[in-house]
């Protein structure tokens, strides 16, 4: 999905709701468990009740591998269940030597490859240019680069003086990142924790999306980074994974997704006009 089509699906939907499929089987209510395959059971009732209010998913690679080729096949599953119409994200947090990284880039993108067809995976740039530059490779996908993560560890690294203390490391990133592609093929990572940072980022990334987790369970405010964060194209896309994931353990679970997710659709829609 290129830039364009994103920024009408916000219009059309009046929302920028990502729903985070960090979905972990322990945490699946007790009925599922005797599914063929609970994590995907789980996957598409979610995405039922959540579709009319997102325009994007983004599944966390790191719930799919621990449970091994199985795993692999419910992210699979999961990923061909998405509607077409939603932007699809692979939250991999990739990023090796050039040759390394290309065959990442060809494991999330190319569908020959490993059956996989996302729109976009989130890349680390802590290796650098050549690290990031074989996601490019492929026309119409993203690279989501982390710039300013929501974590409280985001401190130790990204926000360091750097270049005589006229900047911060997290700044150089965007900078530089912006010399590698535009903004229609580059987006990056800021925690809504970091909603003060916005302005300034915004300054160095005017027109790119924003993919912004951390409002729901890391207590991030939806209020704070629309306000900082919005642009005329949207611009951004703001996930919540626990918080509709687990609104409840019971037989309910998808209704009180659906509810969350609704909730949350409803406020960026007040903030879209
Ligand atoms: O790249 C990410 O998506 C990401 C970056 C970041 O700075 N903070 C962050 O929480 N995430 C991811 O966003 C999701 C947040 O989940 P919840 O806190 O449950 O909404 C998880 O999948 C995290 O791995």
């Amino acid at each position: 999905m290129n830039y364009q089509a994103l920024s009408a699906l916000i219009k059309a939907k009046k929302s920028y709701l990502c729903v985070g499929l960090d979905t972990d089987i322990q945490k699946l209510p007790s009925h599922l468990q005797h599914e063929p395959d609970p994590v995907f059971a789980f996957n598409k009732a979610i995405i039922d009740a959540t579709a009319p209010y997102a325009v994007a998913y983004k599944p966390n690679i790191a719930f799919y591998e621990a449970q091994g080729p199985r795993g692999w096949e419910s992210l699979q599953k999961t990923l061909d269940y998405i509607p077409d119409d939603c932007f699809t994200i692979a939250d991999a947090k990739r990023g090796d030597i050039g040759n390394t990284s290309g065959l990442y880039a060809r494991a999330f993108f190319d569908k020959s490859a490993a059956g996989l067809d996302f729109d976009a995976v989130t890349v680390a740039p802590y290796m650098g240019h050549d690290s990031v530059m074989p996601f490019f490779d492929y026309p119409g996908k993203w690279v989501i680069l982390l710039a300013l993560t929501s974590n409280p560890g985001s401190a130790d690294f990204q926000r360091q003086s750097v270049d005589n203390d006229t900047q911060e490391l997290f700044e150089t990133v965007i900078e530089k990142a912006n010399t590698w592609a535009s903004h229609e093929q580059l987006m990056f990572v800021v925690g809504a924790t970091q909603a003060e940072q916005l302005c300034r980022i915004r300054e160095l990334a005017p027109k790119h999306f924003l993919l912004v987790p951390g409002v729901g369970a890391q207590g991030g405010s939806l209020a704070d980074v629309s306000k900082n964060g919005l642009t005329p194209d949207g611009g951004l896309l703001v996930n919540a994974s626990r918080s509709i994931l687990y609104a409840s353990s019971g037989t309910d679970f998808a209704e009180a997704a659906a509810a969350e997710a609704r909730a949350i659709q409803q406020e960026m829609a007040t903030y879209l006009v």
